[in-house]
């Protein structure tokens, strides 16, 4: 089993939200760490992905606070340690922060190539009216060949498997190198054979950034990552490392 103690990357403290004037979440409470690799479940209906839109900064709780971290470099670029030996933290406005929506959000006949695609997720780290560089343009190829999409690199969206659609999502997500992706029920995708490649492809993801994973896939979920967390309005929040597999499969496998 999995054990983390690192430093925070977002903390939430007595978070509530909703939508005209109806709650939706109530007093939520929450740390993920900057290694995490933290599954959200819960009913439907029950928030999941609410509260990734507020971490993701796209709608404004009623109440409480998001916090976002980042850890402190010395001169050389080094990670400094607090007295613990734990990386030490800084608070800052924002973290990098990549997107995999759920597959009913996304427009599949956008007229867009795998490349832009891509491509879109640097938007964020180019100005509204400059290029985008070489450097860019080379990480997207670097990206798509990691990812193993290079085959497919200039073919038009709708021409694309699940599996194809979802490698490609999850490129354009890491490809800015986020401090963490956010992924909202990626196994709508694909059929259940590739699950398992996703959760290869994920696990090495994490050895660089930290992962959310929002899915209704609860013994996959809890075979995989390191903390987990059930929202049904409120947030209840377990560490896997702690609780024997078969105790969470109990607690969570009804929900
Ligand atoms: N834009 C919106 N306007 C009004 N109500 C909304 C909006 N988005 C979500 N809701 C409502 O808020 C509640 C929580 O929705 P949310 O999508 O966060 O749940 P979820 O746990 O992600 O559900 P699912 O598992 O079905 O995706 C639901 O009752 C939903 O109908």
């Amino acid at each position: 089993m999995f054990k983390t103690q690192s430093s925070k990357l977002i903390e939430i403290e007595h978070l509530s939200a909703g939508y005209d004037g109806k709650q939706v979440l109530s007093d939520v409470n929450l740390t993920v760490y900057q290694d995490d690799y933290l599954g959200i479940i819960g009913p439907n209906g029950g928030g999941k992905t609410t509260l990734m839109r507020l971490i993701l900064g796209l709608m404004k709780p009623t109440e409480g606070t998001i916090r976002y971290f980042r850890k402190v470099k010395d001169e050389s670029g080094e990670t400094v340690l607090d007295e613990n030996g734990e990386a030490k933290v800084e608070e800052v406005k924002e973290i990098s922060m990549g997107y995999l929506p759920q597959y009913n959000q996304l427009d599949k006949q956008f007229p867009i190539s795998v490349y832009e695609v891509v491509l879109a997720g640097l938007s964020k780290t180019k100005g509204l009216f400059s290029r985008y560089t070489q450097a860019q343009h080379q990480q997207v190829l670097d990206t798509l060949e990691r990812m193993q999409l290079t085959e497919f690199k200039d073919r038009h969206i709708a021409a694309l498997s699940g599996g194809q659609l979802q490698r490609v999502l999850l490129a354009r997500a890491i490809v800015s190198k986020p401090d963490v992706v956010i992924l909202d029920e990626p196994n709508t995708y694909i059929d259940r054979r590739f699950q398992k490649q996703m959760y290869e492809m994920l696990e090495q993801i994490n050895k660089e950034c930290a992962i959310i994973i929002v899915s209704h896939d609860v013994a996959e979920v809890l075979n995989n990552v390191k903390h987990i967390a059930c929202v049904n309005q409120h947030l209840h929040y377990h560490d896997t490392a702690d609780m024997p597999r078969e105790k969470l499969e109990e607690h969570f496998l009804n929900v």
